[in-house]
Parts: C-alpha cells; sequence; structure tokens
C-alpha cells in the first residue's frame, strides 16, 4: 500500500516537474524579457516584447503583411518599436544610413538562413567571408563591364519585342510582370553562362525555372519562421516539395542544367575562351577564387527585382496619360527612328525617363521586408520612400518631383539597392535593364492596362502546362510541334483568369507579390506592337 502511495507521489512529482518547469521557464523568460532587458523600455506590442511569433503572425497568416503593421506601429509608438524581443524597428531616415552604412553591422544569419543559398554573396553574413565574395562580385558589374554587355541586354530586349509581336497575333492579353522577369532572367543567365536557356521565347513568359523561382518565395518565409522545418523540407523528395511549392520541379531542372554547364565548364575551361564577351563564371570559376559561385541568388536577386520596378514604371505611366504622353514625346525626339536601337548612354541622358524610373525605384522597393543587421535593427525602405515629408503625397506616381529644383537632395533618400558596403551588387546591370526595357516598352509598343490576373491560380495553371512542355521534351517528343498548338490554348486558358479590374490608383492589391510573395495579383496589360 505504501509502495502504490509512494509510487503515486513519484508519478505526481514527475507530472508536476515536467509540467511546471517550462511554465516555470516561460514565466521566466516573459518577465525578463519585460522587465530586464536592454530593449524593455522601447516601446511597442506586449506580445512582441515577447515572442518573435508576433512577427511570424503577420508575416504568414496575414500574407505579408507586416511592412503595413510596422506602419501602424510607428504611428502609435513613435520613431523606434521594438518588434521582437531582440529586434527594434525604425522610422527615421537618420537611422537607415546608421545601420545600413556602419560596416560593423553583419547581416542576421536567422533571416538570409532561410534562403538556403549559402554560397551566395547576398546571404553571407561573415562579414571577411562577405569582403572576399563581394570582391570578386562586385567588379563584374562595374559600369565599365555593364556597358560591355550592353549588346546582351539590348539583343534580349529585341528579341522579347519580336516574341511580343508574335504573341499579340494570338493573344492580345499578356502578363507583362512574367514578361520582364523573363528578360532579366535571360540577361543574367546570358551574361553568367554565356548561353541562352529560351526564357524569353518560353510560351506565356512562363518559363518553368522562372515560374519555380518566383513561387518558391513563400516557403522562405516560413523557413525563415519554422527554422526546424528547413532540413525536413530539403531532405523532402521532389514530388512531395511539389505540394509545399508548386513549380519546384520546373526550379530544379533549371538548376541541374546551370550545374551540368558548370560542371561542363569546370572539366573543359577552354570553352569559356570562345565567348564573344567575358562572362561573370569567367571570374567565379577561376581556381583562385576558390569558390562555387552563387549562381541561383544571382538570378533570383536579378529577375523579380528589376521586373518589379519595370512593371510599377509601365503601370504608372499608363494609368496616367499625361505621364505616357510626355515620356513618349520625349522618346520619340531622340529616337525618331523606331527600328533602330537606342544606346544606354543616351536613354540615360533622357530626364523624363530618368525621373520616372527613379519614380518606380521609390514605389516598388526591391526589398520590402526590412533587412536586418545585428544587433537586430533594421528600417524598411518603405519608411523613406513613403515619408511624406520627404516625399509628399509619397503614394503618388509623380516623376515631375525627380525634376524639381533642389530635388537633388531627394537621391539621397531613394535606397531600393540599400546603401553602405551590402548594398546591391547588381545596381548598373539593374540601372542599364531599366533604361532599356522601360525606354524600349514606351518607343516601340502600344499598351494599355487590361485589368489584373489572380496570381495563384495563373501560376498553378502555368505550372501544369510547363510540367507537361517538360515531359514532352524527351527525345522523342514532338517538343517544338506540342509548342505551337498549346501556346495557343495555353493563353486562352490564361485569359480568363482575369478576374478583376485594374487598381484605380496605386496598384496596391498586387503589392504583397513585391514583398516577395508571390500570392496576389499581378498586373495585366494588353500590348499590340
Ligand atoms: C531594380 C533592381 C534591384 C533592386 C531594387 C535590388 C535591391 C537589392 C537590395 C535592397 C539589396 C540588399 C540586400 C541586403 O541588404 O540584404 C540587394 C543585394 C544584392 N543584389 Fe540587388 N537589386 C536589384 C537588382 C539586382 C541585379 C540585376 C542583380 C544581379 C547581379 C542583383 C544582385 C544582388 C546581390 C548579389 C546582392 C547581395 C549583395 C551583398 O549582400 O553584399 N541585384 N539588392
Amino acid at each position: 500500500m505504501d509502495r502504490v502511495f509512494l509510487d503515486s507521489i513519484t508519478r505526481h512529482s514527475l507530472l508536476t516537474v515536467v509540467v511546471a518547469l517550462p511554465v516555470a521557464y516561460a514565466a521566466y523568460l516573459g518577465v525578463s524579457r519585460l522587465y530586464f532587458h536592454p530593449l524593455s523600455r522601447v516601446p511597442g506590442p506586449l506580445l512582441a516584447s515577447l515572442t518573435d511569433y508576433y512577427v511570424t503572425y503577420y508575416d504568414i497568416a496575414k500574407d505579408g503583411q507586416m511592412v503595413h503593421q510596422l506602419g501602424r506601429l510607428h504611428a502609435r509608438y513613435g520613431p523606434i518599436v521594438r518588434i521582437g524581443p531582440n529586434k527594434l524597428h525604425f522610422a527615421d531616415p537618420k537611422a537607415f544610413d546608421l545601420i545600413y552604412r556602419d560596416v560593423r553591422l553583419p547581416k542576421e544569419p536567422w533571416f538570409y538562413d532561410a534562403f538556403n543559398v549559402p554560397l551566395s554573396l547576398f546571404a553571407i553574413c561573415d562579414i571577411p567571408k562577405a569582403k572576399e565574395a563581394a570582391s570578386v562580385l562586385r567588379p563584374l558589374f562595374s559600369r565599365k563591364n555593364i556597358l560591355q554587355v550592353e549588346g546582351v541586354i539590348q539583343d534580349v530586349i529585341s528579341h522579347f519585342l519580336q516574341v511580343l509581336s508574335q504573341r499579340s497575333k494570338s493573344s492580345p492579353r499578356t502578363n507583362l510582370h512574367r514578361g520582364f522577369a523573363s528578360i532579366t532572367m535571360e540577361v543574367i543567365t546570358t551574361y553568367s553562362f554565356a548561353k541562352s536557356y529560351g526564357v524569353v521565347a518560353y510560351p506565356s513568359f512562363s518559363h518553368p525555372g522562372l515560374v519555380g523561382f518566383q513561387n518558391s518565395n513563400f516557403i522562405i518565409f516560413v523557413m525563415r519562421h519554422f527554422p526546424l522545418l528547413r532540413s525536413v523540407f530539403f531532405a523532402m523528395p521532389l514530388w512531395l516539395a511539389g505540394w509545399f511549392v508548386p513549380g519546384i520541379y520546373g526550379r530544379r531542372q533549371f538548376i541541374q542544367a546551370l550545374d551540368e554547364q558548370i560542371a561542363g565548364i569546370l572539366e573543359d575551361p577552354t570553352v569559356l575562351e570562345k565567348e564573344e564577351h567575358e562572362i561573370v563564371n569567367h571570374h567565379l570559376l577561376n581556381p583562385k577564387v576558390g569558390r562555387k559561385p552563387g549562381r541561383r541568388e544571382l538570378i533570383r536577386a536579378s529577375d523579380i527585382t528589376t521586373a518589379n520596378a519595370c512593371i510599377v514604371a509601365a503601370f504608372n505611366v499608363l494609368k496616367n496619360p499625361e505621364i505616357e504622353v510626355r515620356l513618349r514625346k520625349e522618346l520619340m525626339e531622340t529616337w525618331p527612328e523606331v527600328e533602330t536601337q537606342l544606346s544606354l548612354e543616351r536613354l540615360e541622358k533622357l530626364p523624363y525617363l530618368t525621373a520616372v524610373i527613379k519614380e518606380a525605384l521609390r514605389l516598388s522597393h526591391g526589398v520590402v521586408s526590412p533587412l536586418p543587421r545585428v544587433t537586430i535593427v533594421s528600417m524598411g525602405q518603405s519608411f523613406m520612400h513613403y515619408n511624406p515629408e520627404i516625399f509628399p503625397n509619397p503614394k503618388e506616381f509623380r516623376p515631375e518631383r525627380w525634376l524639381a529644383k533642389g530635388s537633388s537632395d531627394l537621391e539621397n533618400y531613394l535606397v531600393p539597392f540599400n546603401k553602405g558596403p551590402r548594398m546591391c551588387t547588381g545596381m548598373n546591370l539593374a540601372w542599364a535593364e531599366l533604361y532599356l526595357i522601360i525606354g524600349n516598352m514606351f518607343r516601340k509598343v502600344d499598351m494599355e492596362l487590361a485589368g489584373t490576373v489572380n496570381s495563384v491560380i495563373a501560376n498553378a495553371t502555368m505550372i501544369i502546362v510547363a510540367v507537361i512542355l517538360y515531359e514532352l521534351e524527351s527525345p522523342e517528343g514532338p517538343i517544338s510541334d506540342a509548342k505551337q498548338w498549346l501556346q495557343p490554348v495555353f493563353a486562352s486558358v490564361l485569359s480568363h483568369f482575369r478576374t478583376l479590374p485594374a487598381p484605380s490608383s496605386h496598384p496596391s492589391s498586387y503589392w504583397p507579390l513585391f514583398s516577395g510573395l508571390a500570392r496576389t495579383d499581378s498586373s495585366q496589360i494588353d500590348s499590340t506592337t
């Protein structure tokens, strides 16, 4: 009897310890975070001071809305807000320089590891390692180098215009966001690998590699907030991973193709000598460098960001007839022969085109998520770009603000490429692409807005068709014939997904797409060349 009694006490105590320990630990954490933490005096919501899952809720359950929540928090608590137990967010323009120009502040691994590209400069947090990687990569994207590969960008854009012209005969409606992303993806792969992967020519501008890259954005948010899931997800067979990231199949196939090419170059480096211009891999595959290039991130970094800026420009110019007339007039006067190509250097001298691009960069932000630096401080670009004291009526697309007297001071507050030691490596390439794409589009193409498409449904459809096309691409498969008949079917299916009217002012309905969550709407633009 005594023994039974003792046993039950032991069981009870064990149970009490099992329950009480975590509760006590949570209470200890809560009290220390609220009252004894160095940030405990910084204002912010109680829940955010207690747990990082406050941000998780807005990033995941609220579909990437943290950026809007940050705006509300700053309105309530002031320019510095505690958004996590160890995290501060700033909304003061002076803080931007202090955070991002400080060479001592490394990138924050929690945020960058989720991209799963440890070799890419973008995700390297260790300062000496990042310096080493940057010393190889940055010179390749110098202005001098970009001018040398201008021909590549010009050729890709000309090809794109041809494809668009062909397409407009069978399907006048085009998702130009995909179109622009196809241009930038083709440019970066050609510049890096001296090989066209047929991205621009792919039906409906939906190359599986491109769709796969774009669709993996959401999973990055999940990986960021639930790091334990990373190893589970990356160990999954492709068919299962495809349930979570539709299109991952195309992405893996594409990466495999890039890997094979890299392996080919490493086996026989003389193939590089045959290229007309120096390509990124001339340098990255140099044995002295001793590291494999972060090939995926160059593609990710370059396709969506530049395409976002282009679509914001196209959308807003078409929305405002007086802006469109002024832009087309400037282009026409400098570029009377429409069949020719105009050089980047001449386009760069056009003040109104330049103002349109700056305004597009201001409103599109390359990366909306605040980019965290240890000890965890960050400030989202939108808190510079949407500051009404710097940019009156900040949500309006007004290129004229860049032409007004004293506007050169505004440049300090235009930070789409970030500032400081980790600012965008591809900035010169991005500027070149923006001039050439927007210049060409508004000189050579007549367009009008044609509503918006729900990109979740459109993506799913594109992926199914993309997979079918890939399957057909076996040696026996009649791929070219199949593409010919599938393309119009595909285009007409897609045109039925025009579910929403064009947004009436700023395209806020597809804003989350720009924040990297490809889950809402992207604009559709009627195009006829
Ligand atoms: C309009 C177009 C673009 C925008 C707005 C943009 C924006 C940005 C921003 C904000 C960062 C800083 C990220 C951070 O601090 O973590 C960044 C980094 C980077 N970008 Fe871009 N980007 C654009 C185009 C490109 C292109 C075309 C390339 C192609 C090479 C590129 C390559 C990179 C790389 C490699 C980094 C990492 C730099 C480092 O961490 O040191 N970007 N970009």
